[in-house]
């Protein structure tokens, strides 16, 4: 049976702007956007999730608040659980450990850019909310 993985993604807001990540050529899923964040261990929250994600990923500490979506998406390689919740930056900057860039975009411009395919209803949910 195909693997039941549940991730969390946090959309991080400054300024009006939310942070987008564009994976690299090395992960799966080669030069998708998505939102920063990975895999929920066992025994963790998805928030905790979240927060330890951050730290290894961009080396930066958030603050989780309003979760906004929950959705499934079936790839070949596995199905995603997808969580949202949108974030807020405590640190001042951010060190990029894996992805290859971050854009900062408005919720009008999030359509831009080639989303990871599990993305998509968060983007839209987030596109409505503003
Ligand atoms: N982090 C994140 N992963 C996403 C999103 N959308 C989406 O389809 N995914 C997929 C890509 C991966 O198959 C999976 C999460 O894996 P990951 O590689 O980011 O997580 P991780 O750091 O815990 O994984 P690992 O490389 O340590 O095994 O979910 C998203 O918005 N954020």
């Amino acid at each position: 049976m195909k693997k039941y993985i549940k991730v969390v993604g946090a959309i991080i807001l400054k300024n009006d702007k939310i942070l987008c990540a564009q994976r690299s050529e090395s992960m799966s899923l080669p030069l998708l956007w998505e939102f920063p964040g990975g895999k929920i261990e066992l025994d963790e929250s998805p928030e905790d999730a979240l927060v330890r994600e951050l730290k290894e990923e961009m080396n930066c500490d958030i603050e989780v608040l309003d979760k906004v979506v929950t959705t499934v998406h079936e790839y070949d390689f596995a199905t995603i659980e997808l969580t949202t919740f949108y974030s807020r930056l405590i640190s001042d900057s951010i060190n990029l450990a894996e992805h290859k860039q971050i854009k900062w975009l408005s919720a009008h411009e999030l359509h831009l850019l080639e989303w990871a395919p599990a993305d998509i209803p968060a983007v839209k949910k987030i596109m409505e909310n503003a």
